[in-house]
């Protein structure tokens, strides 16, 4: 029997017994919290000292904008989740949560978060973010999700937009190095995701989705992991080849690059079935810690640590 059929799901009309806890669950908040770090790096970056008022307010509307572009993909993708065990559970998908009141949510969230950082934060951040959530709901999930292998390199650029939009935030302005910031996001997102779907295939597979590893084969999207992985260790070098960071963000990314790169090549070369998952998790470590070392150089640099 396919995991498809084991799966319990309530008959149509029986939307009962929702809590608020699943309302949270819409938003993927630890994604949500992890893009807010990036945010609130981008802003540190920016200004040595960025006004308070930015700062909260700019993390709440970047905070409630991505919960609400989730729990859109929450709404678009309730038939999708309900065919994989791993998202089957989800409020929408099992049935639980009535899909008005969710679509009602994703749209307050949305509204409240754009509308916040519009009156409190400045106009590019909301046009910036707004940009980022249609990326992500209608774009990625909608459309790129279900039409091509790609769908994670070009919806990527949504999900790599916190530390810019942190960045613009605080200073209402764009530049080389928030799309830098940006651009280390971007390149990480497919180790980090295809690590992922490796593990997932055969589920992607039953659900239709022309994920990589369904198109082209778990061989192929290793290697791709691999090749994706060096684009991001190049990436995450240009601070400090530009100058933006000092010698204790090479010191750090070094480390953690060596950590990635040692976990993409044990799913590269496919011996260990444990490998992806792994992989998968430690992504997550690898990308609050690039973010970190940049705030720990940058405060290095600002408070002339000798030798720094
Ligand atoms: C289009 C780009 C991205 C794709 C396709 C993607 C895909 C995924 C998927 C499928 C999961 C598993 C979720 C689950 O099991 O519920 C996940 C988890 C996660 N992702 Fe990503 N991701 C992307 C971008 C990002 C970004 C930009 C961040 C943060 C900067 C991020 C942080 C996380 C975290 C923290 C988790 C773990 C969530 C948990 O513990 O439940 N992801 N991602
Ligand atoms: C405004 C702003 C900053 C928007 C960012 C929105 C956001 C929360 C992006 C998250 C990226 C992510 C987890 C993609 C996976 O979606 P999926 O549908 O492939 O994964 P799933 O199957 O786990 O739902």
């Amino acid at each position: 029997m396919s995991d498809a059929l084991v799966i319990r799901r309530a008959p149509a009309g029986t939307a009962t017994r929702w809590t608020c806890r699943d309302l949270l669950t819409l938003c993927k908040p630890r994604v949500v919290v992890v893009m807010l770090v990036c945010s609130l790096v981008g802003m540190l970056l920016a200004t040595p000292i960025p006004s308070p008022a930015a700062v909260a307010f700019g993390l709440l509307g970047i905070g409630l904008a991505a919960g609400g572009a989730a729990a859109f993909n929450h709404v678009v993708d309730r038939r999708l989740d309900a065919l994989m065990l791993r998202t089957a559970r989800r409020p929408l998908a099992s049935r639980r949560l009535p899909t008005p009141l969710a679509l009602a949510w994703a749209t307050l969230l949305s509204v409240l978060g754009i509308g916040l950082l519009h009156w409190q934060v400045n106009a590019l951040t909301a046009w910036l973010t707004l940009g980022s959530l249609i990326g992500y709901a209608l774009v990625y999930t909608a459309f790129l999700k279900r039409a091509t292998p790609q769908n994670i390199v070009i919806g990527g650029v949504a999900g790599a937009a916190p530390p810019l939009l942190g960045w613009t935030a605080v200073t209402g302005q764009l530049g080389p190095e928030p799309l830098l910031l940006m651009l280390i996001v971007f390149a990480w997102t497919p180790p980090h995701f295809w690590a992922l779907a490796i593990h997932k295939r055969d589920e992607y597979a039953r659900a239709g989705v022309p994920m990589l590893p369904v198109t082209h084969g778990s061989a192929f999207t290793r290697l791709q992991v691999w090749l994706y992985g060096w684009l991001t260790v190049a990436v995450t070098l240009l601070p400090f080849a530009i100058g933006m960071s000092g010698v204790v963000y090479l010191a750090g990314v070094s480390l953690l690059n060596l950590r990635f790169m040692t976990w993409n090549w044990r799913v590269w070369r496919g011996r260990d079935p444990e490998a992806p998952l792994a992989a998968f998790w430690f992504s997550i470590r690898y990308i609050l810690g690039v973010f970190g070392v940049l705030l720990l150089d940058h405060y290095a640099h600002l408070w002339r640590l000798p030798g720094l």
